[in-house]
């Protein structure tokens, strides 16, 4: 296919979304279902002008003065592929699978506007009742923060130190040109692709197979170093979903001591158990029933709250969300951490800590919640974060509070992420 093909099968993707509000994966799935003859290039070029036109919505539309996919779709090739209203018209002449080309009215709405100059709220890229929720995070930078949100993501790997070295694996994965992380100390990075390109699928390659790594975005991997797991203790990992961060806390404490992976819905726990025998981890028992924890009552060094969450801080890998999103969701994912906190806090120890963490950049679910739970619980104090992200990252910055960690694409090169470290006093 040319990229006239790819763009009509793009607009087609973005309307299915639209009419049948589904996910983007689906609709993806669904057109590469019935139209078999497209190659894996192709697929892949669709679905990256699918999830530019929904991480740029805003300003796409905006450029073409215009609401619809086709605007959606052309707007993404002219802001993230490098395309002119010429270059465009060059490149889908005489294609008779490609969508009528940009009208005299479309153009003349592309000659009219430059981006630079556009509101707030389109240069945000984001859903108006978002706004003062991202305000309220970042403060005067939100737009640039909410951009940052929007652009695309790079492939992060976390390198199992229980069975390889970051050169080792880097070594191996030569071809993808991996570099090390800036901040996570076990990361590997594979930067964003460029127009119609594709990540490596880095799950077919030995190293993988062998348990020598895992995909993990390097902001949770600095939450999960943050979260301080050594050698020893007794872990409590609360929502611990596939396990992400369940293996990166048993590599820190280098398979010593014992980690319970809870989480309240089995089929999120269920790919642990191949994840675990994978990686060699020999110190997880994965507990799908709250009974069976009744044991660790006042007895955990640590208890990692992973919460359940908007995902907002996720919006550059899962865009479709991002407009799904509704201040009604907010509300239900904050009363969830607010019981789940609760709910935790019986299993810490005199002077251990709950780490608390959301792939959230609202301040509702992250330095508010945090100030509830303090309030409700005065037998509580955060840690200096500052402090604690010298102490075990020692190279880089974030934004720190007085109640948490704020990381985004903007200030780690990371996924939006939120991190707080709560003692219990002895
Ligand atoms: C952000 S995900 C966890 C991701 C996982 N820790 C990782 O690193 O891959 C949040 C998880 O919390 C779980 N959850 C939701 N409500 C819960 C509750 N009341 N108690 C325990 N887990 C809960 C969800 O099933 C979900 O798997």
């Amino acid at each position: 296919m040319r990229l006239g093909g790819r763009l009509a099968a793009a607009i087609e993707v973005l309307s299915d979304m639209e009419k049948r509000h589904r996910p983007a994966a689906d609709a993806l799935k669904d057109w590469g279902l019935s139209h078999r003859f497209a190659g894996a290039g192709d697929r892949a070029a669709i679905g990256n002008i699918v999830y530019d036109a929904l991480r740029r919505r805003r300003s796409a539309t905006w450029q073409l003065d215009s609401e619809t996919p086709r605007a959606a779709a052309f707007g993404a090739l002219l802001l993230e592929w490098g395309e002119t209203p010429e270059s465009l018209d060059r490149t889908l002449e005489g294609d008779r699978f490609a969508p009528d080309p940009l009208s005299e009215t479309e153009k003349a709405a592309v000659a009219s506007r430059t981006l630079a100059q556009a509101p707030d709220d389109v240069r945000a890229d984001s859903p108006d009742w978002c706004q003062p929720h991202l305000q309220r995070s970042f403060g005067a930078g939100w737009v640039e923060e909410a951009a940052g949100l929007a652009a695309r993501p790079p492939l992060d790997l976390r390198v199992n130190g229980l069975l390889a070295s970051r050169d080792k694996v880097a070594d191996e994965l030569e071809d993808t040109r991996a570099k090390a992380t800036a901040i996570a100390p076990l990361g590997l990075r594979i930067a964003p692709i460029e127009g119609s390109g594709r990540h490596p699928n880095v799950q077919v390659e030995p190293a993988f197979q062998k348990g020598w790594f895992e995909i993990q975005d390097e902001g949770s991997q600095i939450a999960a170093t943050l979260a301080g797991a050594r050698a020893g203790m007794q872990v409590l990992d609360f929502c611990a979903g596939a396990g992400g961060k369940t293996l990166a806390l048993a590599a820190d404490m280098d398979n010593r001591g014992q980690i319970f992976a809870y989480d309240a819905d089995k089929s999120r726990l269920a790919p642990i158990f191949d994840r675990l025998k994978r990686a060699e981890t020999r110190n997880v028992q994965a507990i799908a029933s709250l009974n069976s924890l009744a044991k660790l009552e006042g007895e955990a060094d640590l208890v990692l709250i992973d919460a359940p969450c908007t995902g907002s801080g996720t919006w550059r890998r899962r865009p479709d969300a991002k407009w799904r999103l509704s201040q009604r969701q907010l509300e239900v994912r904050v009363a969830e951490q607010t019981a789940i906190l609760d709910d935790a806090v019986r299993f810490v120890k005199p002077g251990g800590r709950i780490a608390y963490v959301t792939c959230s950049v609202f301040a509702e679910e992250n330095t508010a919640q945090v100030e509830g739970f303090l309030a409700r619980h005065p037998e509580f104090r955060p840690l200096d974060h500052e402090a604690l992200w010298q102490d075990r990252l020692g190279r880089g910055s974030a934004r720190f509070m007085e109640h948490g960690i704020l990381m985004s694409p903007l200030t780690t090169g990371t996924d939006g992420f939120f991190f707080a470290a709560l003692e219990r006093r002895i």
